[in-house]
């Protein structure tokens, strides 16, 4: 497949408000995108269209070679990982973690279906890989936000997913849980089959070397995008959030940015 997702033109309507403006982006095959924006930007519109959960009001948009309206919803979301705080929220307490996991071949909160034993170990070596093996046997609800992150990728890797978006997934990590579950989904785009990336944050810190292209969105229009170098300076991001803004390189190539 020769790209990963098109919009064209893609308008989001709510009320008499345009939450998304004609929006045009496309992901290649091989590109890891980060997405910045301010609250409200219309970054989980996007997201949730991108799922299927949502449609546009104009335009055309496609996604893993499905275009909307001339695609099967259901096989698409089996094709993409999701990790959010939004999906934590749906799910059952008391479920343990490796049937959290499991469910992710499913694309479905709870397993109803048949799970084999080659199902059950995948499972287990993915929590392992992923050092998630002392979490096997525990219910969700008494897992830490860093440990339910962990679980939600794991579930998401599960799917074998083409697409996995990671939908603020350091939201209520401590300095020591973000560190890891960034260098986890480093370690996601190494592997060889590794899926197409989408990062959603608020901290360009957080846009690891592996995301070469960002986006940036305000009130529900593109401002910038593009690879990272060009996108990601402090001309555009004072433009970007319209105040005047310093930036710190820290780690290799991860830019922290603060007000001025
Ligand atoms: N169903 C809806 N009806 C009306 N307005 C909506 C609806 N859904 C979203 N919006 C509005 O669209 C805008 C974009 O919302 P969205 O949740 O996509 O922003 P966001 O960039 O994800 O914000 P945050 O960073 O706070 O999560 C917001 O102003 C929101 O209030």
């Amino acid at each position: 497949m020769a790209r990963v997702l098109k919009f064209d033109d893609v308008s989001v309507t709510r009320g008499n408000r345009q939450i998304i403006k004609h929006l045009s982006w496309e992901v290649n095959t091989g590109e890891n995108w980060a997405i910045l924006g301010l609250n409200g930007a219309g970054k989980t519109t996007m997201l949730k269209m991108i799922q299927g959960d949502l449609w546009p009001t104009s335009g055309r948009l496609e996604v893993l070679g499905g275009v909307f309206g001339h695609t099967s919803i259901p096989k698409l979301k089996t094709k993409i990982g999701w990790v959010s705080t939004a999906l934590q929220d749906q799910l059952h307490p008391g479920d343990r973690v490796e049937g959290i996991v499991l469910s992710g071949k499913f694309a479905s909160i709870g397993i109803y279906q048949p799970v084999t034993a080659a199902d059950i170990e995948e499972a287990t070596a993915i929590l392992t890989q992923m050092g998630g093996t002392k979490l096997i046997g525990k219910p969700y609800a008494v897992l830490s936000q860093g440990e339910r992150q962990l679980v939600l990728i794991a579930r998401a890797m599960m799917a074998h997913p083409q697409l996995l978006i990671l939908d603020e997934p350091c939201n209520g990590l401590d300095l020591f849980a973000r560190e890891e579950l960034l260098q986890r989904v480093a370690a996601i785009a190494q592997l060889p089959n590794a899926p197409a990336l989408l990062l959603v944050s608020h901290y360009t810190e957080e846009i690891l070397p592996c995301f070469k292209h960002v986006l940036l969105l305000r009130q529900g229009e593109i401002v910038r995008s593009g690879p990272r170098q060009r996108v990601l300076t402090v001309d555009n991001l004072s433009a970007f959030y319209q105040k005047p803004i310093q930036t710190v390189t820290v780690r290799g190539d991860r830019l922290a940015v603060y007000p001025q």
